[in-house]
């Protein structure tokens, strides 16, 4: 859990760019008639999207409802068709200057994270914090605490390539934070993750919404999106199906899993599987009709 020592990394979050992230007058990100087609395929149909800054907020969807394309257009990773995206107030895809301003004030802890395999977990924050341009003490200073906070510092000298799932998250969510972001981008930041480690991103997430920074994460689980987010964006086939508060969007259902499958169009898929009858045991798996020489070479044994 983030302690004192922690405190020297987020008092000032946003400090270094010369804003005042949380102050309400400029939302973290502003989207406005974004597009990304891929082939044939529509990833992301024309969505405008306002997530207030100083906020936990949770970018939730089914599997390729456009979430990582967004987020990946949103960072300038990826190049929108047609769009516009402020990102605290800067405009992302203005010209290659603006993006590397964008870059320089976000923190991204990408899908399918790529690390420097064949760097030691310190020697790639300290590597990363030179990449930012922060003075080598103060890298050392925050990597120490960071490590720390995120129980690294028994493995800071093992190679990233023999880290585990959940240890490559805890060392990308520190590159990703060493450098006092304004915004700080997550794609499924607690896959993988066990309940411990997960506590921990949890409270140091926390500690650094609190100083006023903001936090954009996607994630499958509603469960963990109803309990840290106090703002929630619903995406569905490229859309934007909702967006606001967690109660806006909740309604008057009785949890943000009821809305969401609501308003993804999946409710009523309690039955599913109801088709796969041969599926399970009991349920005559030798099949109806002559497959039990297929099936049962064991000349229709049944446990
Ligand atoms: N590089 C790509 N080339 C072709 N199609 C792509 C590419 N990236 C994404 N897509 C398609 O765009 C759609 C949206 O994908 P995306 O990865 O953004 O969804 P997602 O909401 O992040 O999904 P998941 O929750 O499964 O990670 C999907 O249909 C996907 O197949």
């Amino acid at each position: 859990m983030p302690d004192q020592a922690f405190d020297g990394v987020f008092e000032k979050a946003g400090a270094t760019a010369g804003t005042v992230p949380g102050s309400g007058a400029v939302p973290a990100v502003r989207v406005e008639g974004l597009w990304k087609r891929f082939g044939q395929q529509i990833a992301v149909n024309g969505i405008d999207l306002v997530l207030p800054a100083g906020k936990f907020i949770g970018l939730v969807g089914p599997n390729g409802a456009g979430k990582t394309t967004t987020l990946s257009m949103i960072t300038g990773l990826l190049r929108p068709d047609q769009g516009r995206i402020l990102v605290a107030g800067h405009d992302v895809w203005a010209d290659p200057e603006s993006v590397a301003q964008v870059k320089a004030r976000i923190g991204i802890l990408p899908e399918g994270l790529r690390l420097f395999e064949r760097l030691s977990g310190r020697e790639l924050l300290a590597y990363s914090g030179r990449l930012r341009g922060l003075p080598g003490a103060e890298v050392d200073k925050r990597a120490s605490q960071l490590l720390d906070v995120l129980d690294l510092t028994g493995s800071q000298n093992k190679l990233v390539v023999d880290y585990s799932t959940g240890m490559r998250k805890k060392i990308g969510l520190a590159a990703a934070l060493l450098h006092n972001p304004e915004v700080l981008f997550l794609d499924e930041p607690f896959e993988g993750v066990d309940p411990v480690s997960a506590q921990t991103i949890r409270g140091v997430l926390e500690r650094y919404t609190q100083s006023g920074a903001t936090v954009v994460f996607s994630s499958h689980v509603m469960e963990l999106v109803e309990s840290l987010c106090d703002w929630v964006a619903v995406m569905a086939a490229g859309r934007i199906r909702a967006q606001g508060t967690l109660a806006e969007v909740r309604g008057d259902r009785p949890s943000l899993q009821a809305a969401f499958l609501e308003l993804v169009g999946a409710s009523g898929r309690e039955t599913a599987g109801e088709s796969l009858d041969w599926l399970g045991g009991g349920a005559g798996s030798a099949g109806a009709s002559g497959s039990a020489g297929a099936s049962g070479a064991s000349g229709g044994t049944q446990r």
